[in-house]
């Protein structure tokens, strides 16, 4: 389905509940499964936490994760230590795309049994559930976090614990230390210092409840929306200052485009703040917040002002390759975009092509981010159902704001 957007009104009012953070419920889906006296509340209603929670309750051999990453990465830890049990894990043609070699042979050299079934490096996996008696591994920490939370999540649950010594520069950060946090607040013992994370043995004794924080990198549409409008005072829930999410660095990234945040008891209320004097240059380095990508680069655009961003060498291998397809959909409107494999260069564009079709390209962010520039020209979207992988209830979300959404 394509959908065609434009602005109701560029003065935005309302709230809105955004559904839980789908990194730290499918970070609780594991531990559950492992740790069944864990309760969740808020979890996400995103496609890839409900095909995580399926995977994880099914009697079947076969599992088809689609496109979610962290169900693949996660799971491919969870059923190499499910003893007795044969799995064949796959996805989408993307997924199928995606390496996970770097995690398959640290999970190899501490005895797990895994098998690419068709290309070395990818999945499809068969794996076969071990007892896993080794306690320490080494990977390399500069191509995805996933990796290292999935190993860290198994970790409580191994005879000795793990120690994981990470090789290299250290991506997306904050996604470890959210593990990490999670680990330690159900009452393990871990930490991570220099570069070395330690994990003790865990047995849970009593219900746990864990109240799961709503998802930052879906309030980044929010903020872009807010950025782009003329006047904005927009309340949306449940946020808190303390976040476990490094998406939340939006409060600080967002600054300087105009967006000032006010933390209430349970929410945030982002207000337009015509104030600010937007740099000509935007400059940003996203190696913490990769997924923050798209959405600032449409900001900047809509703003008619350049950006810099650097530090975004994992966006090659997600839903899609990010660079390639800002790239491709950017110049659509009438941008000059420069990429490399880590980079991107926005240059200031004043007039935007009217009515483009933006192609999505299976990325629910691909059609998130592009959607509040709404408020400076009317634009289509491709595929628009590709939003549920994150946020089911996006449309919804962004009509409540004044953008009209029409199906073509
Ligand atoms: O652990 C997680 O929940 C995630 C980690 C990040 O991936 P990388 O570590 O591959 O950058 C992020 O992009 C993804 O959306 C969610
Ligand atoms: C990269 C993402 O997800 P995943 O890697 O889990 O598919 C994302 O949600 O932007």
């Amino acid at each position: 389905m394509n959908i065609r957007l434009s602005a109701k009104s560029k003065n935005i009012a309302g709230k809105w509940q955004v559904t839980g953070s789908k990194s730290e419920t499918n970070r609780l889906l594991i531990l559950q499964a492992l740790f069944p006296q864990i309760e969740i509340e808020n979890s996400s209603n995103s496609d890839d936490s409900q095909v995580l929670q399926k995977a994880l309750s099914s009697q079947e051999g076969l599992i088809d994760i689609h496109h979610a990453g962290t169900a693949m990465r996660f799971l491919t830890a969870y059923f190499s230590v499910q003893e007795g049990q044969n799995t064949i894990l796959t996805g989408s043609k993307r997924m199928q795309e995606r390496p996970i070699k770097l995690l398959v042979d640290a999970l190899r050299n501490l005895g797990a049994e895994i098998k690419y079934q068709q290309e070395e490096g990818y999945p499809p996996l068969e794996i076969t559930g071990k007892k896993l008696i080794k306690d320490k591994v080494r990977l390399a920490a500069n191509v995805s976090s996933q990796y290292i939370s999935a190993l860290m999540l198994i970790a409580p649950s191994l005879e000795k614990g793990l120690e994981i010594q990470l090789q290299g520069k250290i991506t997306s950060t904050p996604y470890i230390l959210m593990t990490l946090s999670l680990l330690k607040e159900l009452g393990i013992n871990a930490s991570l210092e220099e570069n070395i994370i330690k994990i003790a043995p865990f047995q849970l004794q009593q219900q746990k409840k864990f109240v799961v924080e709503s998802d930052w990198s879906s309030a980044s549409y929010f903020y872009s929306l807010v950025a782009l409008s003329d006047s904005a005072k927009i309340e949306i829930s449940s946020y808190k200052k303390e976040s476990l999410q490094g998406d939340s660095s939006l409060v600080k990234l967002y600054e300087s485009l105009g967006v000032k945040t006010t933390f209430l008891e349970n929410s945030i209320q982002l207000e337009k703040d015509n104030s600010v004097e937007l740099p000509k240059i935007y400059r940003a380095d996203l190696t913490s917040s990769p997924d923050l990508a798209q959405t600032i680069v449409v900001s900047c655009l809509g703003l008619g002002i350049g950006c810099e961003l650097i530090g975004l060498h994992t966006l090659k291998i997600k839903e899609t390759d990010r660079l390639v397809a800002l790239y491709d959909e950017l110049t659509k409107f009438g941008a000059h975009v420069d990429i490399t494999n880590d980079s991107l260069k926005l240059y200031p564009c004043v007039r935007l092509t009217e009515n483009v079709l933006v192609a999505t390209y299976n990325d629910h962010r691909m059609a998130m981010a592009f959607a509040p520039l709404a408020l400076k020209t009317n634009l289509q979207i491709e595929d628009a159902g590709v939003v549920s992988k994150s946020f089911p209830d996006f449309w919804e979300a962004i009509e409540n704001f004044q953008i009209q959404v029409e199906k073509v």
